[in-house]
């Protein structure tokens, strides 16, 4: 029929997966600490270390995702955006999730879209901001996953959309929200809390944190509050390595000293889990308790926020206007 759209492509998602149950915990950890994106030792040392790490954080992370009723969000969470983003996208578009370290794994997603029969690919991170530990790990996942299953598809790549309208304008609007609410106990200030990274990961060119930096400059300005106090922090981390700072709980420790209430703005998460759920709203709640801070708001990672869904939307139908890497004068693995 004419003006109809018959084509079939095929959106990726990229996200990183969680455990769907405590036994999941410690193949999941297993996973993560393998991937040579996050431990960069030779193949056996690498399995080696992720069969000790694993067995031994599996406790911690079980009770973490004890307060989540044993598994993550995260795919509810997903799929809720897939199903927005189906809908944004309209006929013609259907949306995959490949998560790096639990089910539905790259192969899945390669096989549904073999049987689908579409005609393209556009490989979508749910991360606005591009690492070779996230995205960077998801793409050659993809690749492998790919050839392995007999897909051979023109594909597309969003590397990053740190600055992307939809993403800042629904960011800002919804710290904005945490902001009015935050002002009844003082004049408040914004952390932009991001998930950390080893320090040497970004001293090897790795633009993350660029970006994170990005996003927060502009999600900031789009707040529209003159003068408004704010600042970058960095949360999760594990290991003995030094990460990047400064950390959210050094800030919170900053605000105790300012005596400043806190809207704690998920930077770099689009959706709910552990990092969101239990870290910010348990732990970093409870140390602002602590500490005395005199108001502690957490504002809503992005979800299916619609501005958010629509920003998307963009980036996936013009995956050359995705903000690569480049404009920061450098260049990502993907770009
Ligand atoms: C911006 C997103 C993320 C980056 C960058 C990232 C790097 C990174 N993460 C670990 C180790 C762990 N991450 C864990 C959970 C987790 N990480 C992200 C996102 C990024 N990670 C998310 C969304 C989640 C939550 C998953 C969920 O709840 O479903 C965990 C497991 C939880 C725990 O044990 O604390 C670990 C471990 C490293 C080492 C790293 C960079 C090198
Ligand atoms: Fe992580
Ligand atoms: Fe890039």
């Amino acid at each position: 029929m004419e003006g109809v759209n018959t084509s079939k492509t095929a959106v990726v998602l990229f996200n990183l997966g969680g455990p769907d149950r405590p036994e999941a915990v410690q193949p999941f950890l297993f996973n993560l600490f393998n991937d040579k994106a996050i431990i960069g030792a030779p193949g056996p040392i690498r399995w080696l270390l992720a069969k000790y790490i694993s067995k031994k954080r599996a406790p911690i992370a079980r009770d973490i995702y004890a307060h989540l009723g044993g598994g993550s969000p995260l795919l509810p969470q997903t799929q809720a955006q897939v199903r927005a983003l189906e809908q944004a996208l309209g006929e013609g578009y259907r949306c995959f999730i490949a998560m790096r370290y639990w089910h539905p794994f790259a192969h899945e997603a390669a096989r549904a879209i073999k049987d689908w029969g579409a005609e393209r690919v556009i490989l979508l991170p749910l991360y606005p901001q591009f690492s070779t530990t996230t995205t960077g790990s998801s793409v050659t996942d993809w690749h492998r996953a790919a050839k392995d299953c007999g897909l051979d598809l023109p594909t597309s790549l969003v590397c990053c959309y740190p600055t992307q309208a939809g993403l800042v304008a629904a960011m800002a609007e919804l710290a904005r929200t945490g902001y009015d609410e935050a002002k009844a106990k003082g004049v408040p200030r914004v952390l932009f809390s991001a998930h950390g990274l080893p320090k040497k990961i970004v001293e090897r060119g790795d633009p993350y944190q660029a970006q994170v930096e990005l996003t927060a400059r502009a999600v900031s300005a789009a707040m529209g509050i003159e003068g408004l106090d704010w600042s970058i922090c960095y949360q999760s981390r594990v290991g003995p390595m030094e990460w990047i700072g400064p950390s959210t709980e050094a800030e919170l420790e900053r605000a105790a000293r300012d005596k400043v209430p806190v809207v704690i703005v998920p930077v770099a998460f689009v959706s709910e889990h552990s990092e969101t759920l239990v870290e910010l709203d348990i732990e970093y709640r409870h140390r602002a308790d602590q500490l005395g801070i005199p108001g502690y708001v957490r504002v809503p990672a992005l979800g299916c926020h619609t501005g958010f869904i629509q920003g998307l939307a963009q980036v996936a139908l013009h995956p050359s206007r995705g903000e690569a890497c480049g404009r920061l004068g450098r260049s990502c693995a993907s770009c």
